[in-house]
């Protein structure tokens, strides 16, 4: 036994020492021996755990030296931007041998040329994924193709190698989030740094900014993979006046420096919440586009009466949403409309949540919520309880200590009136914003914004050279362009007053003659069948007309009448009603005032002009003649028509 214990003690085989610490046991089974065998065999148990934490600790300090590493989490930003990196990077796609296939139908506007060919206009997508960051591109099928989970794609930027690992495992040592571990060997944690950069900036090298909006995911208290749309035109809203102007700049002036600074040294909240509110139709969730579009932000889109919704994953959503970003909340009245003290109207038709102008985005970066959402449709949506977001639930998560600061906050609604007056409370909405029925000046706005003087100039020459040979030059132009000719701005305005007029005063150019004195601020509408239209009814009938601004401007009247027939507009205001303004501030339609006598005949002596040209264009011999001829007699009858 003594020679055995002196074995244990002095040999060196410590790692048999439990072994030979039962079998000495079970043969002698003396416990006066045993005692000091196990203090040994802790104490060893005990070293070794140390060192194996020291080498791991140890480990860790050296990868993070060697391998300085990024993980960036599903739900930020970043994480699309590697990925389209790797859907466009070929070195990273010839690594790819399984992938995982994310794809979308390309909005591809078919449409036909004047030669009567179907060409593909723009390519608008839906989805996260555009042209711009597909790795696959097969008919109208976008798609990107990236690498399965756990499998490390090699990336080469700027000279340096880094290594990209989609994972769900352990997220940054914490928790298990699905992400992207990015790794470089180099000393210097800049690599990382530029390459994200890079990254960004090819996401978004494109030549007009695509907008991202994200909606919140149904299940978990995140946000989904963004919904990439084209940048809304500035140019493109229409509204009164400068207000939209004046909206931009307090936007850009909240969210400058200097502005951050000043909320922050008087430890005021640093943010803004606009209401958007009126007619339906009048630019309301366009405006908050534009403004995203015009300052490179991100729209975040929260519906509290999105099912699954409560109060502690919407106040969790609005604490991820980053700084400088736009939170829209639409439709506010219609969730807690007034009088329903603090019950919520449940989404029952918007299980999708993200129902009206917005769509569900549908990215790669869905895999476990798209899985479930799936089995979810399988067996019904209202397997997804209704929301149970509730009044203070919301305020706390508008101006509650964890709400994010520096975010844009604007509501939409068609009802103010029907707001609960917490909502309305100092602090919370504090610009609001009227939005009417389309006013002349907008009407006119957005007839040039549609049919731009250079669509419809008139060709140079049209007719072929002497020698028989094709002018290609005229060739080329005629592709795509208009049949319609206008030739010039003053034409293209004349025909824009008279569409205007057709839509504001019924009885056409001999009344409007008469009525030439009357001016948009009246507080008397123009005629009591006076159409009350939104922006969007005006948009929809020129796109009937999209390819002819003379016809739009001719049927208008007939379109109006058909519109008053049917009653289809059943709008409660007046169009004299025009109150807009930025903090309750009148803003007058001044910049348009209704015709004069002569402008009314130079409309009308224009149109018809128009339509001489057109008719000495078409056609040949006898016909071209008749044609001429019926238009001269139209520019009489309609001169006659002005002077009685
Ligand atoms: N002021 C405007 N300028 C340009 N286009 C407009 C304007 N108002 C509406 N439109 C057009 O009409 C359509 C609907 O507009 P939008 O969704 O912004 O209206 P809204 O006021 O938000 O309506 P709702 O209250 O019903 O949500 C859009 O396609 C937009 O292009």
């Amino acid at each position: 036994m003594a020679s055995y214990l002196h074995a244990l003690t002095y040999g060196d085989d410590v790692f048999g020492l439990p072994s030979k610490l039962i079998s000495s046991l079970s043969r002698h089974q003396n416990m006066d021996s045993f005692a000091p065998l196990a203090i040994r065999a802790i104490a060893l148990g005990a070293i070794l755990t140390v060192l194996k934490r020291f080498i791991k600790y140890g480990q860790s300090k050296i990868n993070r030296i060697l391998f300085p590493t990024a993980y960036i989490a599903v739900n930020d930003p970043a994480f699309h931007w590697i990925t389209s990196w790797i859907a466009q990077d070929p070195y990273a796609q010839s690594q790819i041998h399984d992938f995982q296939l994310s794809t979308t139908e390309s909005r591809s506007l078919r449409k036909k040329n004047n030669q009567g060919v179907l060409t593909v206009g723009d390519t608008k997508t839906k989805g996260t994924i555009g042209e711009h960051n597909a790795s696959w591109k097969m008919n109208e099928i976008i798609g990107q193709i990236l690498p399965t989970y756990q499998h490390s794609i090699r990336i080469k930027h700027d000279g340096n190698y880094l290594w990209v690992t989609r994972r769900i495992t352990g997220f940054a040592g914490v928790r298990q989030i699905d992400h992207f571990r990015v790794r470089t060997i180099a000393f210097r944690p800049q690599v990382l740094r530029q390459f994200l950069v890079a990254a960004r900036n090819a996401f978004f090298a494109k030549e007009e900014r695509e907008l991202l909006i994200f909606h919140a995911k149904r299940i978990q208290s995140t946000w989904q993979v963004p919904v990439s749309r084209p940048a809304r035109p500035w140019s493109s809203v229409i509204l009164p006046g400068d207000l939209k102007d004046e909206v931009l700049k307090d936007i850009e002036k909240f969210l400058s420096d200097k502005e951050t600074h000043w909320y922050a040294s008087r430890g005021i909240p640093h943010r803004r919440g606009y209401l958007f509110h009126g007619a339906p139709g009048s630019g309301k969730t366009t405006l908050v586009t534009a403004i995203a579009s015009k300052l490179a932000l991100d729209i975040y889109v929260i519906n509290p009466a999105q099912r699954g919704m409560d109060d502690a994953k919407m106040s969790k959503l609005f604490r991820d949403c980053p700084a400088r970003s736009v939170i829209l909340i639409e439709d506010i009245d219609c969730i807690f409309p007034r009088g329903r003290g603090n019950r919520i109207q449940s989404d029952d038709q918007g299980d999708n949540g993200d129902d009206g102008a917005w769509e569900d985005g549908d990215g790669m970066a869905e895999n476990n919520e798209s899985v479930i959402s799936n089995m979810m449709s399988l067996g019904g949506k209202h397997n997804l309880a209704p929301s149970t977001v509730t009044m203070s639930g919301l305020l706390n998560a508008i101006d509650g200590v964890s709400s994010q600061e520096g975010c844009i906050l604007i509501a939409t609604t068609n009802h103010p009136n029907r707001l609960d007056p917490a909502l309305s409370r100092a602090g919370r909405f504090d610009i609001r914003l009227e939005f009417t029925w389309a006013i002349p000046s907008q009407a006119k706005a957005l007839y040039l914004h549609f049919y731009p003087l250079d669509e419809f100039q008139p060709f140079p020459n049209t007719s072929p050279p002497d020698d028989g040979r094709e002018d290609t030059k005229t060739s080329e132009k005629l592709f795509g362009q208009s049949e319609v000719v206008i030739s010039n701005q003053k034409e293209l305005d004349n025909l824009a007053d008279a569409f205007v007029e057709g839509i504001f005063n019924l009885s056409g150019c001999k009344s409007l003659a008469l009525n030439s004195s009357a001016n948009d601020n009246s507080q008397t509408p123009a005629s009591p069948t006076h159409p009350k239209l939104s922006m969007a009814s005006l948009q929809s009938y020129l796109l009937q007309h999209k390819e002819d601004p003379i016809s739009a401007s001719e049927v208008v009247k007939e379109w109006i009448k058909q519109e008053s027939n049917a009653n289809v507009s059943h709008h409660s205001t007046n169009v004299g009603e025009i109150k807009w303004g930025l903090r309750g501030r009148q803003v007058e339609d001044d910049d348009y005032t209704l015709t004069s006598n002569q402008k009314v005949r130079s409309v009308c002596k224009s149109q018809g002009k128009v339509k001489l040209k057109k008719a000495e264009q078409e056609g040949s011999g006898e016909k071209k003649a008749q044609n001429a001829a019926a238009a001269v007699g139209d520019i009489a009858e309609i001169e006659n028509l002005v002077e009685s």
